[in-house]
């Protein structure tokens, strides 16, 4: 008998044991398979018990068929405990994941108190103004009936290019589409543009924000190239640590962290003081052709992290410290190291990084140092390599330490 309960005891612990193995989290599931396999584990106690008790003084051999009697038991409860867990595992998973997946929206979801859904949808079917297009979508501006201006971007989103005669799969990808809206729409960050609405439409989605008629930071630097306007120093580093904060939060703040993936300077909208708002962030898991422009991208996009982001910081970095747009051909001659990255890399090792700097931002006194500085910051940002560009956390302390605001 003693070897009987010993043999009880290893079964219940090998039990529990397989069944800790299977036990990464305590959901439903594996409560589940811990509840039954204890079920089974009683049955067999259970049947040993009474069949034990049925026999009062049980002679040598009837010990032996006992006990090959247990031991079948035994293998057998274990099996058919283990296959049945399983089973019955796998089905709970089933039916919770069935429960928790997303319902697929149809009409418009919003985000914003100030936009009703029939409003929104009357404002898109009316004729509206193109802000601008690009292979990636078409940009419009928008007034709603409440006298709301919006900006709407008409963008095809990845899983509809497919025309997949599959609608399970289908539904999925528009499940998987909203679950990037739903995130993109709940990042909160004063140099973030924020996602007011989504729209699903036949072919396309149209994503709502917040109009800014101050416009982007590639009008502003067109105004200031074509002398509309003068841009001091402290207001062009202000707009460049804005910039970095939006990327800081992507980057360290959001979790799981989110790569910009097209940042330029057509992507910064400033408001009247010139505080930058990051548009068009996160959409690069739905929009994947999207051109990226940095040297990690060109032959391979699955290589993007947010090294490449800072590339593209670099860039605006170095546009507003020389004035000048980085697809300026001078950047392309070979005297000028083939980008701009290479000519204030070169400017800076041969200690004439002043030579880099807008005319118009010289002789701002006592500020030279900061903007020298901030060149050598925007050299290290467009380094070839990504490991030697500073992160957007480094960033953040290295700009704001050049200026206290
Ligand atoms: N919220 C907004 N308010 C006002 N203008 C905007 C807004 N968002 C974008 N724009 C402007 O609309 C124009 C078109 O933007 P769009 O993003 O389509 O062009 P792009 O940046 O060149 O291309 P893409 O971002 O698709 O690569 C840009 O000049 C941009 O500044």
């Amino acid at each position: 008998m003693f070897i009987l309960k010993l043999l009880r005891l290893i079964y219940a612990c090998g039990f529990v044991c397989f069944v800790s193995m299977f036990k990464k989290r305590h959901n439903l599931c594996y409560i589940s398979m811990e509840l039954l396999s204890l079920f089974f584990l009683f049955l067999l106690h259970y049947k040993h018990v009474s069949s034990a008790s049925s026999k009062a003084s049980p002679s040598q051999s009837e010990y032996k068929d006992d006990s090959r009697r247990i031991m079948i038991s035994i293998i057998l409860g274990g099996v058919t405990g283990l296959v049945s867990s399983v089973i019955f595992a796998f089905l709970v998973r089933s039916v919770v994941r069935y429960l928790n997946r997303t319902p697929i929206f149809r009409g418009p979801v919003i985000f914003y108190p100030k936009i009703e859904p029939k409003t929104l949808q009357l404002a898109l079917t009316k004729e509206n103004n193109l802000l601008g297009s690009s292979p990636n979508g078409k940009y419009y501006k928008t007034v709603l009936d409440n006298g709301l201006t919006i900006a709407v971007k008409r963008v095809t989103l990845t899983p509809f290019e497919s025309n997949s005669p599959e609608t399970r799969r289908r539904k999925s990808a528009k499940r998987q589409i909203q679950n990037e809206l739903e995130i993109l729409a709940s990042l909160r960050h004063r140099n973030l543009m924020s996602l007011r609405a989504y729209v699903r439409e036949p072919d396309s989605f149209a994503l709502v924000y917040d109009y800014v008629s101050t416009g982007s930071l590639a009008d502003l630097i067109n105004r200031v190239r074509e002398n509309e306007l003068q841009l001091c120093w402290e207001v062009r580093l202000r707009i460049a640590v804005g910039v970095v904060k939006g990327l800081q939060y992507l980057h360290f703040t959001c979790v799981p962290q989110i790569l910009h993936c097209n940042l330029k300077p057509t992507n910064v909208m400033l408001d009247a003081e010139f505080e930058p708002r990051l548009a068009d962030y996160g959409l690069a898991k739905l929009v994947p052709n999207l051109d990226r422009g940095t040297p990690e991208c060109s032959h391979n996009c699955s290589k993007y992290t947010d090294k490449s982001d800072i590339f593209s910081f670099g860039m605006i970095l170095g546009a507003l410290l020389t004035g000048k747009d980085p697809k300026d051909p001078f950047f392309g001659e070979a005297a000028s190291g083939g980008s701009l990255g290479s000519w204030l890399q070169h400017l800076q090792q041969a200690g004439e990084a002043r030579e880099a700097l807008d005319k118009s931002i010289l002789g701002e006194e006592g500020e030279e140092d900061e903007m020298l500085m901030a060149v050598r910051i925007a050299a290290a940002c467009l380094s070839d390599m990504p490991v030697d560009r500073p992160s957007s956390d480094e960033l953040v302390h290295m700009l704001t330490k050049l200026h206290s605001f």
